[in-house]
Order: C-alpha cells, then sequence, then structure tokens
C-alpha cells in the first residue's frame, strides 16, 4: 500500500507527513536550491496555496521524492510524535454547509418538531452559512465552553432566555476543503473548475452550542453557537490523495440547475469514526453526502461572491443513514435524551468539561487498503470568567 502524503506546518515552517514521519520541507528545498524554495519557504502553507495546481502538482511529486531520499530524511525528518503541528494555513474565508440529508432531517425532527423534515430549499440548492475564519483553530488547541442565551429559566414561559455557559455542547463531524485558487469578484467557479481551486481536504470539528443554538438562530441562523471554534485536523491531504476514493454521489431526486450540474464524481469513499475519552460513538460515511464538494464551491460563487486562497469550506455534518453513522451528539442521544455509553458505567448526553473529542478517518489507498486521513481533537475546558479583560495583541500571542 502507498501511502500519500500530507501536508501542513510546524516550528520548523512548511512540513509534509507521509505515515509517521514529517519532513521539513523548508529546509530540505533550501538545502536542495529546489525551484520550489520560494513557496516552501514560510512558517504555513499560504504561499503554496496561492501558486495554483501546476505548482502543487510539482511540489508534490518533489517531495514524494524526498521522502524516498533516506538521507533528507535522516536529516530532515522526524517522528510525528516529536513535531508541534500547528494550523496549516492562515483561514481567509469560511463557509459550513449542510449536505448531509440524514443530518438535515434528523435536526429538522429535533429542532422544527411539526414542521416537514427538510425544508423545501434543500433539495434545490446546497444550504449553508458563513462562518467566523478567524476563531477555527489547530487540532488540539482547548475548547472553552461557550457562555450565552439559552431557552429556559424562570422566565421562559414569557419566551425569555437564561444567561450561563451551555450546557449542549456537541461536536459536528465533517470534511474541510481548502481553497487554493482565487476568482474575479463577480465571476462564478463553475463545478469543472474545482481541481484548480480546490487543494486538498481536512477533517474538521464544527463545535456547536445546541441551546444557544436553539434559542438564537431564527431567522438568520447560526450566530453564537458554532463561531467560539471551529478545529481543523493539521495535515492537509492534497486531492490527489484521494483519487482512489471518489464514487458517484446518492441518486439525485430533483433536476438541477445547469451551474450545479457535473461531469465528474465527487462523492468520496472517506469513513470517519468519533470517538469522545476514548470509546468511539459514530461511524459517520461520507460518501452518502447528498450535496459534492463541487457543488458546494459552485453554489457558494455562483452569485460572483469570490474566492482567495486559504478559504475553507466544509461538508457539513456528516451523517449515515443509522444511528451509529449520526455525526453530532445531538442525534445520536435523540437531543440529550437517550445517553450513549462511553466507558464502563459512564454516559454522555452532551460534552462535560474535560471531555475529549477526536475525530479519524480513514480513505481507500491508491494501490489497495486505507490509508488514515489523520485526526483532528480538542479537550473541553470550563466556560471563562463572565466578564474578562480584553487581552492587547501582545498578551495573546
Ligand atoms: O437544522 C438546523 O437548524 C441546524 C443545523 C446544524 O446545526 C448543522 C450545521 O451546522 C450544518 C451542518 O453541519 O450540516
Ligand atoms: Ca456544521
Ligand atoms: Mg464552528
Amino acid at each position: 500500500m502507498s501511502v500519500p502524503i500530507a501536508f501542513g506546518s510546524t516550528g520548523h515552517g512548511v512540513a509534509a507527513r507521509r505515515g509517521d514521519t514529517v519532513l521539513d520541507l523548508g529546509r530540505v528545498a533550501r538545502h536542495l536550491s529546489s525551484p520550489h524554495e520560494a513557496v516552501l519557504a514560510g512558517p504555513t502553507l499560504d504561499a503554496l496555496l496561492a501558486a495554483g495546481r501546476p505548482t502543487w502538482d510539482a511540489v508534490r511529486e518533489s517531495v514524494e521524492a524526498w521522502f524516498d531520499d533516506a538521507e533528507l530524511v535522516e536529516r530532515f525528518g522526524h517522528p510525528i510524535d516529536e513535531v508541534d503541528a500547528r494550523l496549516p494555513f492562515t483561514v481567509a474565508d469560511y463557509v459550513d454547509f449542510f449536505s448531509s440529508r440524514e443530518h438535515a432531517e434528523n435536526l429538522g425532527r429535533i429542532l422544527r418538531p411539526g414542521q416537514p423534515a427538510l425544508q423545501p430549499n434543500w433539495l434545490s440548492l446546497p444550504v449553508g452559512y458563513h462562518g467566523r475564519a478567524g476563531t477555527v483553530v489547530a487540532s488540539g488547541t482547548p475548547v472553552v465552553r461557550p457562555s450565552g442565551q439559552r431557552p429556559g429559566g424562570p422566565l421562559a414561559a414569557a419566551g425569555e432566555s437564561s444567561f450561563g455557559p451551555s450546557r449542549k455542547l456537541d461536536v459536528e463531524v465533517e470534511v474541510g476543503f481548502v481553497v487554493g485558487g482565487s476568482s474575479a469578484l463577480g465571476s462564478a467557479v463553475p463545478t469543472s473548475a474545482f481541481e484548480d481551486a480546490v487543494f486538498g481536504v481536512v477533517l474538521v470539528n464544527d463545535w456547536s452550542a445546541r441551546d444557544i443554538q436553539a434559542f438564537e438562530y431564527v431567522p438568520l441562523g447560526p450566530m453564537l453557537a458554532k463561531s467560539f471554534a471551529t478545529s481543523l485536523s493539521a495535515w492537509v491531504y492534497p486531492l490527489a490523495a484521494l483519487e482512489a476514493a471518489r464514487v458517484a454521489p446518492p441518486a439525485r431526486e430533483r433536476p438541477m440547475h445547469p451551474y450545479l450540474q457535473s461531469d465528474q464524481e465527487w462523492g468520496l469513499d472517506i469513513e470517519l469514526e468519533l470517538a469522545v475519552n476514548g470509546t468511539v460513538v459514530s461511524r459517520p460515511r461520507f460518501r452518502e453526502m447528498y450535496w459534492t464538494p463541487d457543488q458546494q464551491l459552485a453554489h457558494l460563487t455562483v452569485n460572483g461572491a469570490s474566492i482567495r486562497p486559504g478559504d475553507l469550506f466544509a461538508s457539513g455534518t456528516v451523517s449515515s443513514a443509522s444511528p451509529e453513522g449520526y455525526g453530532s451528539l445531538i442525534e445520536l442521544t435523540r437531543n440529550g435524551e437517550q445517553p450513549v455509553k462511553i466507558s464502563s458505567g459512564e454516559t454522555r448526553a452532551f460534552l462535560l468539561d474535560g471531555d475529549e473529542v477526536v475525530i479519524t478517518a480513514t480513505a481507500p489507498a491508491p494501490g489497495g487498503g486505507r490509508f488514515s486521513l489523520g485526526d483532528v481533537r480538542g479537550r473541553i475546558v470550563p466556560a471563562s470568567a463572565p466578564h474578562p479583560t480584553l487581552q492587547s495583541k501582545e498578551e495573546h500571542s
């Protein structure tokens, strides 16, 4: 089995990973006076992302050859557990989609009882919202329990909220797509341009405070319930790593507008796992996602909105058509009513302080077998004091 390489960033700058070995690409490129020295010299993948598809492919081929060179690996390589991986790129704009039909219907039934499980627009377009790029964090960053307005409390009968730390802190298992290309304001990016625009994929945990969400979301959608943190896996797998994972998406139920049609199959056979404190609680299958990433990109630009390097769009929660595959606790526990077992004797409805969540995934490897797409992890820490003083930029970094 050949293990695809992935790109990231460590204390030594731009790096690549193959299996459990990490190579410092900036240092190798300088040592070899590689033509790619400039795009690999910085602290993150930003310059590489902006360089475009021909450079991405050329760099990937060079880096594969560098991994095969024992002397380079000896001199510029590290075991992965000795490496301090960072957020791999500067996140520009961030969009989160809602492309699992199972998830959309489950959330509809929980949050909008008495209404149709699926909203009428859902089969016509990939529903999504613009998220908060500045709070996208690297895997391993602690997640502070958010506070906000929650339903209930002494004045609930009058429709008032209560204020305090979320009691329904949840996860969402997602796959993210990292944009490198750019487009002009006013022009759409067609589905056929997906491979030129998108560098690769990461794993995403879209942390969600369900009580804050339930009170605030009408009619504009998520605001504070999801903007406090979104965690990304540290290693970006180039699209080429997913060649063997490409499958046909589920059958389409409605004719689609031409801008959403595609002559390529961008369903992906990515199998995910969600673990809480070491216990696997679900195994979502990405291949069941109704809307595919090329359609998502075409949709998010069809009004002429431009894209730029560092844009991130996430798939939406990956939920498969059976409870073992639900990608969030609100679904797995029926809004907290049926807690899941996480270890001998312990159960969880929603996350408690101290809980650690790890999302992992695999995809078919080019020569057979499956390879790991890494992991995204985060531990919940208690809500901060109600009136934290503002930090200066120096204190913050
Ligand atoms: O149905 C709703 O009102 C809310 C749905 C979500 O919270 C999901 C969301 O963030 C999009 C997704 O991850 O699929
Ligand atoms: Ca989400
Ligand atoms: Mg989020």
